[in-house]
């Protein structure tokens, strides 16, 4: 419960049906009360065979009657008093004392009568005219009260079921945005380490449990409590002190819900973090769908999700076996309340007392309807106390969902761009590497992984075209990643044109910095919205000369429906050299004053390559342009202006394609490589 206030910012909009779904339970809440109390009269017209105006005038006669022999007995006493007065009794003797507590009990026995012939008469002007007066008739009118009444308290329940589930769905909906709203605020390598699926699974399965939590506690967390609350208040009314005698259980109660709560939260957390594991095979699985048909190893991955389901599968069982243990626990709980006061009850009503061992439970000797209706008061009192043991997992389960959705939305990005930052003017001058180390996080706090990236040193002036090559994993596109800041170093720093990269505004900085990478990402929609992406407000003419220069035009126009043709979810329709031009395109379009190419033609052919390579060598004029490609054409060095070589996440060596054939073993040693496959980050100065 402690974690639902956080949820308050997102419920706030929604207070009034909230405060409808308040008013609702406590009607509802009445009429199971007085539906209750409605066992009273038909136990009595059942039973004893009276009609319940016999019953109304016998009780009031009894009442008149007890009164005037109390009064009797009052009078008496006064006089005992008087004369023990008048004797000049020692007020402290036990005798005086007696006489006094008798007296005072007497005035209280009076109080009672004279209430029971106040209520008894009410009801004899207010409410009896409208009884019938044959017995089969008033019971069947009681029926008739039980079943209109119950029909009520169904609509009731209806109306503020509905009104509650549009809270939890407006509530869920709210905090669903939120999460997406920091999600993409975050950085990428925390976005990396939680994955796709943790993300995924915390916007369905997770969200999901938040809103049956929005919805039990709105719903049945109001009324059944509220129902409680009547069924006691009846029961107080009707004899407090037996009532009193079963609510003893309450702080056990109290005590084992709180145990069972922290078991049932831990429970359900663990529950959900693997369910996260679940998404993350199916995620896997589904990403590598060709893989897994070419490799004919469906089989493993049905292992392994039968691996992470029975992992799940156990730690659910834990949450469904302490659900389990609750309710019957629960129940018996209450049913030891329950005898706790029909126990002394009965002995009461069977001996025709009102004490046991001195101690007064009841103001007058009970009946068997009066012992039947306590019964049926503290009897409805377990049946909401039964219900909400059924909600109490699922709360606790919405806690464990809280927790983890709100540890993400209060989650910092290790990125964030700087307050009140000067813009930052066009790139101009130089982009420069200084002294930069830096080292991926890893999974847990536990594992330091070595570092990607170990002390470079790199200036590159205005319009160069670098190639940086270098065997793989040599930390290539770690290196540029850092340019649109992906990561930030942790040592050394990044200056652009002699500013520190971390003092410029980060939007700035991104809309400078144009990046394509090896694994195009193109998004459902059409060819056109693909290419316009991030650039809105773009001509058709714009779009057009972009698609030329990207080599992609005559795909385009050979589409079924040109620029609008839809390419699917991350561009399937297209081949993987079709969805990288487009990519080029698009990048083209935006107009970066730097150009990160990371193997942004590798699924491209041999001629496409060529031409991409001679657009590009237009394009690249006016701006400084990072390439990685593994394969070194003579197209490529015909605009790379310095080729940097890498080794182990150092620069080991930089210069033209003659010098480092010349005198850098490495490149020597890639470039004669039979595969040619070459780590290459060219740049190359504008022709
Ligand atoms: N997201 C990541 N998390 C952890 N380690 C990573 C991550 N990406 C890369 N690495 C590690 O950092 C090192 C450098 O990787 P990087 O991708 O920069 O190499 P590369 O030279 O571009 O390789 P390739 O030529 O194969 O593309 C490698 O050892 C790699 O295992």
């Amino acid at each position: 419960m402690d974690s639902f206030p956080r949820l308050w910012p997102y419920l706030r909009p929604y207070r009034q049906r909230l405060c409808l779904s308040f008013v609702l339970g406590i009607v509802i809440a009445a009429l199971w009360g007085a539906n209750l109390t409605v066992a009273f009269p038909i136990i009595k017209v059942l039973l004893e065979h009276k009609s319940l105006h016999e019953y109304v005038n016998e009780t009031i006669e009894t009442a008149e009657q007890e009164e005037t022999q109390l009064l009797a007995s009052k009078n008496e006493m006064d006089r005992n008093l008087a004369a023990f007065d008048a004797a000049a009794v020692d007020k402290h003797s036990a005798e005086y004392v007696e006489t006094l507590r008798k007296s005072a009990r007497i005035q209280r026995d009076i109080a009672t009568r004279q209430n029971t012939m106040y209520q008894f008469g009410w009801l004899k002007m207010s409410v009896m005219p409208w009884v019938p007066v044959d017995e089969f008739e008033a019971f069947c009118g009681l029926l008739a009260l039980l079943i209109g009444a119950t029909a009520l308290k169904g609509v009731l329940m209806y109306w503020q079921d509905v009104e509650i589930g549009r809270v939890s769905e407006a509530t869920v909906m709210g905090v669903r945005k939120e999460l997406l709203r920091r999600v993409l605020d975050l950085d990428y390598q925390s976005l990396s380490l939680e994955g796709p699926s943790g993300l995924m699974s915390r916007f369905t399965y997770d969200a999901e449990q938040l809103s049956s939590g929005i919805t039990t506690l709105g719903g049945r967390m109001i009324r059944e409590p509220l129902k409680c609350l009547a069924c006691m208040f009846v029961a107080l009314y009707f004899n407090w002190r037996l009532t009193l005698l079963s609510l003893i259980f309450i702080p056990l109660l109290g005590l084992f819900l709180s145990r069972l709560g922290s078991m049932l939260k831990r429970a359900s957390r663990r529950m959900m973090e693997s369910m996260s594991q679940i998404y993350k095979v199916l995620e896997e699985t589904v990403d590598g769908l060709k893989v897994v048909i070419g490799f004919h190893n469906a089989e493993h991955h049905r292992k392994l999700f039968d691996q992470q389901y029975a992992v799940y599968f156990k730690k659910a069982m834990k949450v469904v076996r302490i659900d389990g243990a609750a309710r019957p626990l629960l129940e018996l709980l209450g049913i030891a309340a329950m005898f706790m006061a029909l126990v002394p009850g009965a002995y009461l009503v069977m001996r025709g007392k009102t004490d046991i061992w001195g101690v007064q439970l009841t103001s007058h000797v009970m009946d068997g309807a009066e012992l039947g209706l306590l019964y049926a008061v503290l009897a409805g009192l377990l049946d909401p106390c039964r219900k909400l043991s059924s909600v109490f997992p699922r709360l606790k389960r919405s806690t464990a969902a809280i927790d983890r959705i709100f540890a993400m939305i209060d989650q910092q990005s290790l990125i964030t761009s700087p307050a009140d930052a000067e813009p930052m003017p066009r790139h101009h001058e130089s982009i420069e590497f200084r002294d930069v180390s830096f080292r991926y996080l890893g999974k847990d706090q536990k594992t330091q992984r070595s570092l990607a990236l170990e002390h470079v040193d790199l200036k590159v002036r205005f319009g160069e075209v670098v190639a940086i090559v270098g065997p793989n994993g040599c930390g290539k596109s770690t290196l540029v990643n850092l340019l649109p800041r992906f990561y930030d170093p942790d040592g050394g720093d990044i200056f652009i044109d002699e500013r520190p990269m971390k003092d410029l505004p980060l939007e700035d900085l991104r809309r400078q910095v144009g990046v394509v990478m090896q694994d195009t990402v193109l998004f459902d929609g059409s060819v056109l919205d693909n290419i316009r992406y991030g650039s809105d407000s773009v001509s058709r003419a714009q779009l057009e000369e972009a698609a030329r220069r990207a080599h992609v035009l005559p795909i385009i126009q050979s589409l079924p429906n040109g620029f609008e043709t839809l390419i699917g979810g991350k561009g399937k329709e297209l081949s993987g050299g079709q969805r990288q031009r487009i990519a080029l395109a698009r990048m083209i379009l935006r107009d970066p004053a730097i150009l990160v190419l990371d193997e942004a033609t590798s699924a491209a052919d041999a001629e496409s390559e060529a031409l991409i390579h001679l657009a590009l060598k237009e394009f690249v004029k006016g701006r400084t342009t990072f390439l990685i490609s593994h394969t070194i054409s003579q197209s490529l060095l015909d605009f790379v202006t310095r080729i940097v070589v890498m080794e182990k996440g150092q620069i080991v060596a930089s210069g033209s394609h003659e010098q480092l054939l010349e005198t850098c073993p490495i490149y020597h040693r890639l470039y004669h490589s039979p595969s040619r496959q070459l780590g290459i980050t060219a740049v190359k100065k504008a022709a």
